[in-house]
């Protein structure tokens, strides 16, 4: 005891000459790790977060004004870093692009994605990056969205993504209503909590039946998917069919029947049938959200939707409809559209990603494999040091201070398709679907709501950023009647084949195939409208 007495003062300068050294050498003075935020509960950490109530970029925005811009929360037992700040967003989707380029293994993408196969939920490795490589060239290439049968079927429907769902409308509206059904419960699903996702140990437990509920839902899908596949099969057999009448699904077959996909785990039939579901679902909902969140934007600020329909009054006029060549010219509805994805990107925080290796950010922070990566878009899309009045609806930025942002992942300041090798590979698809919907609907219309009342824009707490109150009682004025059901019904209908069968049916009623429509064809019109 007394030698240890007498040693202390060595001891204590060692002690701190240690601990001096320890944080000179550890790179952010922190001990690298990054910083967590509190309120981790036991064993599910801040898994509570993600409660239903809580609006999930909002809280992560909030704790960020507590612990800064990049921090680190608890998902059970894995640990997620949260980046809201542009800079780091940046050096994540460059400099770390790769080792962060895989996707966490979930439930849903194994029982919903058929085993992975769905690329978009794929590990990173060689059959991510092949069937990323083909749907990049063959199915979404600038070229392939140019060919004549995508044009029209995007100009006849507004959408992306759909005509199988048309198709299927057209044939059975029972089974195009329990298609949509699955579709929504596919989604549902998709954001549900499940519990071995955040703490493996429970790989056995299967709380609220979800893993039970995602197994049906996945074979009710691919009754639909497998029938269109037997589809397209028979019709390549029965008629040598031309290179610009295929559709997703005809391309993805000559792929696989030319066996350039040999050598992965997947028979072919599975890899056509999981790639056209991933870009089904891919289009399904995005494309709607930034449209419903852009017409009630307008409508609260009138000056900006008399803007955009003196634009369309000038570049297309009276006398025919809104075509996607028109959309070039109509610069301040692409800044409306820029504005709104802003403001409400559909994925307010990005597709899930996970560290594959080990690395050390510029700030010092050290990541381990196996974290999580919560990029909060919203946040970053709000930050005012960016942009002025970051809450407030200005397409102008775009067409002064912001005028060279574009959407694609180049400027990390807005994001809202991701960045880097796992970013959205629909953006332009996404993007020609957006702005020809939202032109063909302004277009037509004078929209408003009843008594020139605000819309309600409270945002629900979803994982997709839906508005929380539908866009409905708009009133629907002006315009031409013959585009009223061309492109009205066409637009709102886009995600709801069983009611675009009944507006179809209506049409054939009360039309008929040997006339065209009529003005005293409108009372039947309305009829559709308010059906849907
Ligand atoms: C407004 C419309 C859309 C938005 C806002 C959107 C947004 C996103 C985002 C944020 C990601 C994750 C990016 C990342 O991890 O960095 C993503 C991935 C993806 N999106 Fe989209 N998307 C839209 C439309 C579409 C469309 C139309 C398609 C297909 C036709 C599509 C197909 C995909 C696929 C396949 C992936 C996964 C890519 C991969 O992991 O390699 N998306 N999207």
């Amino acid at each position: 005891m007394d030698t240890l007495f007498h040693y202390w003062p060595s001891i204590l300068v060692a002690a701190l000459v240690t601990l001096l050294i320890y944080k000179l050498i550890s790179p952010s003075g922190k001990n690298g790790s990054v910083p967590e935020a509190g309120g981790a509960w036991p064993v599910i950490g801040h898994l509570h977060l993600f409660s239903s109530k809580e609006i999930l970029y909002r809280t992560l925005f909030g704790l960020s004004k507590k612990y800064g811009p990049v921090y680190s929360i608890r998902l059970g037992s894995h640990k997620a870093l949260v980046v809201g700040n542009m800079e780091m967003a940046k050096e994540l989707l460059t400099v770390h692009d790769k080792a962060f380029a895989t996707r966490p293994s979930l439930s849903a993408s194994k029982l919903l994605g058929y085993n992975y196969a769905m690329f978009g939920f794929a590990p990173y490795g060689d059959y991510w990056r092949e069937i990323r490589k083909i749907t990049t060239l063959e199915l979404l290439s600038n070229h392939r969205l140019d060919m004549s049968n995508f044009k029209q079927t995007r100009a006849s429907e507004n959408s992306g993504g759909e005509e199988i769902l048309r198709d299927t409308a057209n044939s059975n509206e029972g089974e195009a209503r329990q298609c949509q059904k699955s579709i929504k419960e596919y989604f549902h699903l998709f954001g549900a909590f499940v519990l071995s996702d955040a703490i493996p140990f429970f790989w056995w437990l299967d709380l609220g039946g979800h893993k039970k509920n995602m197994k049906r839902v996945a074979k009710e899908l691919d009754v639909f998917v497998q029938t269109w596949l037997e589809e397209h099969k028979q019709k390549r057999r029965s008629a040598g069919e031309r290179k610009e009448d295929q559709d997703f699904m005809d391309v993805m077959l000559t792929i696989t029947e030319d066996a350039k996909l040999n050598g992965f785990d997947v028979d072919a039939d599975t890899i056509t049938k999981a790639t056209c579901l991933n870009m089904i679902l891919g289009a399904a909902d995005s494309n709607m959200v930034p449209l419903i969140w852009g017409l009630a934007l307008l409508v609260n600020n009138r000056l900006a939707l008399k803007k955009v329909k003196e634009e369309l009054a000038i570049h297309v006029g009276k006398d025919r409809h809104v075509e996607e060549s028109d959309i070039k010219n109509l610069v301040y509805l692409q800044a409306v559209v820029k504005e709104t994805l802003r403001l409400y990107p559909p994925s307010p925080i990005l597709a899930l990603r996970a560290a594959m290796e080990e690395c050390t950010l510029s700030n010092g922070y050290h990541v381990t494999p196996g974290t999580r990566l919560l990029l909060n878009a919203w946040q970053i899309q709000h930050d005012e040091r960016v942009w002025t009045d970051p809450d407030e609806f200005k397409p102008e930025r775009f067409l002064t201070t912001h005028k060279d942002l574009d959407l694609k992942g180049q400027n990390f300041e807005l994001i809202p398709f991701g960045a880097g090798r796992r970013a959205c590979s629909g953006v332009s698809l996404a993007l020609q679907v957006i702005h020809l919907s939202m032109a063909s609907v302004l277009h037509c219309f004078d929209i408003n709501t009843p008594g020139g009342q605000p819309v309600d824009m409270t945002e629900s707490a979803s994982l997709a950023n839906v508005k929380a109150t539908p866009l409905k009682n708009l009133v629907v004025g002006g315009g031409d009647t013959t585009m009223v059901t061309m492109t009205w019904a066409l637009s709102l209908l886009m995600n709801n084949p069983g009611v675009l069968k009944k507006a179809q049916d209506e049409l054939d009623k009360h039309i008929g195939k040997h006339r065209a429509l009529e003005e005293f064809d409108i009372k039947h019109l309305q009829a559709i409208i308010k059906e849907t």
